[in-house]
């Protein structure tokens, strides 16, 4: 069946559908993986986009449930030179199409993607509606202009309930803006305590859970829609220790009063540069973001810039001043890409146990009998936690 991809600018591609069937708009990005697609596809950051690989032939390895990086694709489309479909792997359990057509996603195949990609690079990121109907141009141009696809983003792709996987050592909250599995894995790894809580939890339902240390994860969209989230994390810094990963790097930037902006066309892909900056050294890093922390932004901020990326310069982590809480733009957890960066989890635990020390009053005991007390008062208060009075 034929498949088409119209870009917001008038070029259209036509190719070979591969997916479900049916009309979706997206922000259509490109991602420079050579491996990696199952991850990239259950990512739940894409949520929105039609993503584009560079990387010429898809799915030869299939599709393998234990892969994930979460429950399911929120991808609105993909585009590919070319799908496999016969995969040649005993891990195998389906194909990238079957994949698409379980999910309701279009996938469309046998376009020039390098033509494409070199578009997105040249005006950068733009709208596109992928269909597999026999609409004119002119009315998939109308649909792409009315269809919202990119709203509440976090909320769809957060977990609705909170779930922990325990460990015996620190406790880590977790807060799900569209969190990788791939994060949890390297809490887990390390025996952490964790604790995932949706991406609306109040500062003072994550208080009553008595953290060691809160990280906020990656998730899709521009972390100016989800102010609420920015609001929690300006109360936590100073409390708990902190780590932001991604979008939690720039709620965590804009919680200490710096901005962030929107890329030209994003990176996305497992072998981006990053420069650390206070030895110098270079890390190859595992990306997928469209935004960026201004850099302008940051002077009369308590931030401390970090890590730089070695292609475009811009921002890649960041550190608090005077509090224990550091993120970075990049995903120390890769999956997919290199593993070298997931030492960053290591010095999380490091910085919580420093903070520990240095706050021999704020043991977790004492902090769970304070927030049990503050909490008395309120226990009709929706969602509550129930933690602090085990
Ligand atoms: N992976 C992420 O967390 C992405 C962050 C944000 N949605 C961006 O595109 O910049």
């Amino acid at each position: 069946m034929q498949a088409r991809l119209l870009l917001e600018d008038g070029t259209l591609f036509t190719g070979t559908s591969f997916g479900s069937e049916g009309d979706s708009v997206g922000e259509v990005v490109f991602n420079t993986g050579i491996t990696g697609y199952q991850e990239v596809l259950s990512d739940p950051s894409y949520c929105g986009q039609i993503v584009t690989m560079t990387y010429p032939l898809i799915g030869n390895y299939g599709i393998i449930r234990d892969d994930f990086e979460s429950i399911r694709p929120f991808i609105h489309g993909l585009v590919v030179r070319e799908h496999e479909e016969a995969p040649s792997n005993w891990r195998a359990q389906y194909t990238v199409g079957s994949l698409l057509k379980e999910y309701g996603i279009i996938g469309i195949s046998g376009i020039d993607t390098r033509m494409l990609t070199r578009k997105i690079r040249h005006y950068g990121v733009m709208k596109g509606i992928l269909t597999t109907s026999s609409k004119s141009t002119a009315e998939l141009a109308e649909m792409m202009g009315t269809t919202p696809f990119m709203c509440d983003q976090v909320s769809r792709v957060s977990t609705k309930s909170v779930f922990g996987a325990p460990g015996s050592k620190e406790r880590i909250v977790v807060v799900d803006y569209g969190a990788k599995s791939g994060i949890i894995r390297d809490l887990t790894k390390r025996d952490c305590d964790v604790v995932v809580v949706p991406q609306d939890t109040t500062a003072e339902q994550i208080r009553r859970l008595a953290p060691d240390g809160v990280l906020l994860s990656n998730g899709p969209g521009n972390p100016k829609d989800v102010p609420e989230a920015v609001a929690t994390v300006r109360e936590l810094i100073g409390e708990f220790p902190i780590f932001g990963i991604c979008l939690g790097h720039q709620l965590f930037a804009l919680a200490c009063g710096a901005d962030t902006e929107k890329l030209k066309f994003g990176h996305r892909g497992g072998n981006h540069p990053v420069k650390d900056l206070s030895s110098g050294r270079c890390f190859i890093t595992s990306q997928n973001h469209g935004y960026t922390v201004n850099e302008e932004s940051i002077s009369g901020t308590d931030l401390i810039v970090t890590h730089i990326n070695n292609n475009d310069r811009t921002i890649e982590g960041l550190k608090h001043a005077k509090h224990p809480a550091f993120s970075v733009q990049y995903h120390p957890e890769a999956a997919p890409g290199p593993f070298d960066s997931s030492y960053l989890f290591d010095d999380f635990i490091e910085v919580i146990r420093k903070h520990k020390v240095d706050n021999p009053q704020l043991p977790r005991q004492a902090q769970m009998l304070a927030a049990w007390k503050a909490s008395a008062s309120s226990t009709s208060e929706k969602g509550e936690l129930h933690y602090a009075k085990k």
